[in-house]
């Protein structure tokens, strides 16, 4: 039993308006108690559009979901239409930003190099990166999993230092599980997530390795949570399609009930 706090992060993707953001976390913070928050890290990452939105809940009522963004311009300022940067998500205390999610690097070409200038971006702004990283289904039928996903796991990190990576979350998110309903068996998240801390021993040392917290994600749900969580590397879940529905990611926080 790891003194890893979990952690379940729910990635709306493009889903909510900034009405139905404020309606959904409203509903979270009615769903959970004092008590959930002790034992489990609650995180919501919504469109950038409904930051704003969600800090003013949060702050408002002082509520204890911490709250993320998507993505991350490597670049703090400047002239790049379309684009948000580190200084603009820290000024709205988000804490966490998405880095990397397969569908970023699917269909808009992020290489492992763009990932690991945002992961820096992150940190130079005191936000907290969820990298993720994972496998399409013909590595995996190939076999290579474990040599795919701890590529992408190097090249994320490249020259981040040992006092910034233990602070890192790392999301290992088989492409084939996401949205496809075709959940990883908890022996498959382990095997990677597994992997992945021992590369984290190999590049920083056991006792870095052994504070990185490394979520699974792909078709998680309150009925397949808790036996995946029962492995000793998976601390958390990122959470897609399920996170939308506010019952069910109480459920899912709560997965120790499942
Ligand atoms: O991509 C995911 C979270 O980032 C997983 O999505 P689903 O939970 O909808 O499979």
């Amino acid at each position: 039993m790891s003194d890893r706090m979990p952690l379940m992060a729910g990635n709306w993707k493009m889903n909510l308006n900034h009405l139905e953001a404020i309606a959904h976390v409203q509903k979270l913070a009615f769903g959970l108690a004092d008590k959930d928050y002790e034992a489990v890290e609650v995180a919501v990452l919504p469109p950038f559009t409904d930051l704003r939105s969600v800090q003013t809940l949060v702050d408002g009522d002082k509520l204890k979901i911490k709250y993320g963004a998507q993505d991350i311009s490597a670049h703090d300022s400047g002239a790049y239409t379309g684009e948000i940067s580190g200084p603009m998500l820290a000024k709205l205390r988000c804490a966490y930003a998405v880095v990397g999610h397969s569908e970023r690097r699917q269909y808009h070409d992020e290489t492992d190099e763009l990932c690991n200038a945002k992961v820096k971006a992150a940190f130079r702004n005191d936000l907290t990166p969820i990298l993720c990283v994972g496998e399409g289904l013909d590595v995996r039928k190939a076999g290579n999993q474990v040599a795919h996903t701890l590529a992408q796991v190097d090249g994320g990190l490249r020259d981040v230092p040992a006092e910034q990576a233990e602070t890192i979350v790392i999301a290992y998110e088989p492409v084939w599980a996401i949205g496809t309903g075709e959940v990883a068996t908890p022996e498959d998240a382990q095997e990677v997530c597994g992997a992945i801390r021992g590369r984290l021993a190999e590049l920083y040392g056991q006792e870095v390795a052994d504070k990185v917290r490394i979520q699974y994600g792909g078709s998680v749900k309150s009925g397949n949570v808790a036996a995946i969580m029962a492995k000793p590397d998976v601390d958390g879940a990122l959470i897609g399609g399920a996170s939308l529905d506010a019952d069910e990611f109480v459920k899912i926080v709560r997965f120790r009930d499942q």
